[in-house]
């Protein structure tokens, strides 16, 4: 089968900084993918590469097998992009600027595609309000629209959901998995860790240009070794272990293990400091601390 995505190989410079040292991972078809990195870790950089508006210094990007460089036109037909940035011509309205990005593609009579995607994202009432005059939440909407005026079977998404209220994300999510489920591949970059785990099937982390885990999202949670645990006591917490606190919640200290059998040295601890334990619970490891602790030091995939 022919990957959605391959990248192979792609490195970035921008003058002495590495923004994409050598990535390489493939997509299959029908994927809910997540790309997360922290600020400047180079997703951005990748997918303007993934959508041929900039071009890497080396290595190869295919989308549906059509290379991002020589099959350029192919390429960009299968893939749509919602930007991370709101670009837009303030004095269309939705509806003309949906018609007219439908132009670049080259599709004249789209207008009831434009429709439906008008009204699936919930702009039918705005079809003919002005860009300028939209709230950025909206405005947001208008972007995804305009991705997917072509029909692209592969989708990518950087930061949908940045400065979207509750409500516009939910149903902004709704759309995107029913989108999925009709077979498109989904790439998504976001910073809201709980959206990815609960809408991504595998996962790509980005570490100042470099991919440093590549696993599909369950096996991701279960290989990491750290484990967090909340601890009740009946006094405060003995000095030998503030190193291990993390936070504390609603009176209970959080700490961090690296690995669950130091359990036994902490539970000592707190014996030797004459404490009661009143509350002792494994806090459930989530895609949140997995990637704090990927980005602290991490592994490399
Ligand atoms: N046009 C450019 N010129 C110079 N440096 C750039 C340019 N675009 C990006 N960079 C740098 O490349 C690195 C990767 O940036 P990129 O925008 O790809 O990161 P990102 O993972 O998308 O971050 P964020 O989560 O903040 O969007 C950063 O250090 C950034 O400052």
């Amino acid at each position: 089968m022919t990957s959605a995505i391959d990248i192979v190989g792609v490195s970035k410079h921008y003058g002495p900084l590495t923004a994409l040292d050598d990535v390489s991972f493939s997509v299959m078809p029908g994927e809910f993918f997540a790309l997360l990195g922290p600020n400047g870790a180079g997703k951005t950089t990748l997918i303007s590469a993934m959508a041929g508006l900039s071009r890497q210094d080396s290595g190869a990007i295919r989308i549906m097998g059509h290379d991002t460089v020589r099959d350029f036109r192919d390429a960009r037909m299968t893939l749509g992009v919602v930007p991370q940035e709101l670009v837009f011509d303030p004095f269309f309205t939705v509806r003309e600027t949906l018609i007219f990005q439908s132009g670049y593609f080259g599709l004249k009579n789209n207008g009831a595609w434009v429709d439906e995607l008008l009204f699936k994202l919930g702009l039918t009432e705005k079809a003919n309000a002005n860009m300028r005059a939209l709230s950025g939440g909206m405005k947001r909407r208008v972007m995804v629209a305009q991705a997917l005026v072509h029909r692209p079977p592969v989708i990518v998404l950087d930061e949908p959901t940045a400065g979207v209220d509750v409500e516009l994300r939910q149903s902004l999510w709704d759309f995107i998995q029913e989108l999925n489920r009709a077979g498109h591949t989904i790439v998504l970059t976001t910073h809201y860790l709980e959206e990815a785990e609960t809408l991504c099937n595998r996962i790509a982390m980005l570490k100042r240009g470099r991919l440093v885990a590549l696993e599909p999202k369950e096996k991701l949670l279960s290989q990491s070794g750290a484990r967090e645990i909340a601890l009740k006591l009946s006094g405060p917490l003995p000095t030998a272990l503030e190193s291990l606190k993390t936070r504390e919640e609603d009176g209970r200290q959080i700490l961090r293990l690296a690995e669950l059998s130091t359990l036994e040295g902490v539970l000592a601890t707190v014996r030797e400091a004459g404490l009661e334990i009143r509350e002792l619970a494994i806090v459930e490891v989530d895609l949140e601390q997995v990637f704090v602790a990927m980005m602290r030091g991490g592994r490399t995939a």
